[in-house]
């Protein structure tokens, strides 16, 4: 496993295109998150070939399902060698349970990280509360992270405007993932809770991910190694 904080989303439509980003990396440099479009696309060949290639391969299809069917997803996932894996904690405690046992009797303590996804980052109030969700989105935040943490899961997936929150809450070794990075001057795109990457280090963030100002731009390398430079 490699210490870099910076997960590079692989949002592209098919392995070619993915690889030919891929080629100009090194595991050194980042992790790497394969999604659901070229999961789709690409299939399960393609997760193993960067786990081949000694990159910790974050692999997001953020589960949500009945509980049985979720542990065996997770185990499916886990099977590819994956360093990080997801499910929605709006999918509840005992679907969150059922994945964290379904990992430990597969894997023990080689299982990859276990984490959920609270609130999108995409995702404001008012998204929130035509869900007929009353709390306020941090109180959404907290109260299924506190779930998720509950449940025996490694970490959240959740914005790094709430990550203060949640480190002073769940303590210093639950794990952060936090999307909805953007580097100043960037492009909002669909991601509503954003925050600069050297902010989402300073806030408790333990991972960024980060896709198209990296995956867009003139030259993702030189996006890449300026966000490492600025954290
Ligand atoms: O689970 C995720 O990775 C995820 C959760 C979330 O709340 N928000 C979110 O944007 N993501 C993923 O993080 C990536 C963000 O991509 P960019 O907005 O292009 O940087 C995408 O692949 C999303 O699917």
């Amino acid at each position: 496993m490699t210490d870099s904080k910076i997960v590079v989303a692989l949002d592209y439509a098919d392995a070619k295109s993915a690889i030919a980003l891929v080629d100009r990396l090194d595991p050194s440099l980042c992790k790497l998150k394969v999604g659901k479009e070229l999961f789709t696309a690409a299939g399960p060949q393609l997760v193993e070939q960067l786990v081949a290639r000694q990159y910790d391969v974050f692999l997001d299809l953020k589960f949500h399902d009945i509980p049985n069917t979720v542990a065996k997803a997770c185990q499916a996932a886990a099977n590819l060698g994956v360093w990080m894996v997801n499910v929605h904690a709006s999918g509840g405690q005992p679907m969150m349970q059922a994945a964290r046992e379904g990992l430990d009797k597969a894997f023990g303590d080689q299982a990859p990280l276990l984490i959920a996804v609270t609130v999108l980052t995409s995702m404001d109030t008012p998204t929130l509360h035509s869900l007929g969700i009353q709390r306020t989105l941090p109180e959404q935040v907290l109260a299924l992270a506190t779930l998720t943490q509950q449940s025996g899961l490694d970490g959240v997936v959740c914005s790094a405007q709430e990550a203060s929150m949640l480190r002073k809450a769940l303590g210093p070794d639950f794990c952060l993932v936090t999307p909805g990075i953007r580097p100043k001057d960037s492009a909002k795109d669909d991601q509503t809770r954003i925050v600069t990457p050297a902010d989402a280090i300073a806030l408790g963030a333990s991972y960024l991910v980060i896709g198209r100002p990296i995956t867009q731009a003139d030259d993702p390398i030189v996006a890449l190694n300026t966000i490492i430079k600025n954290i």
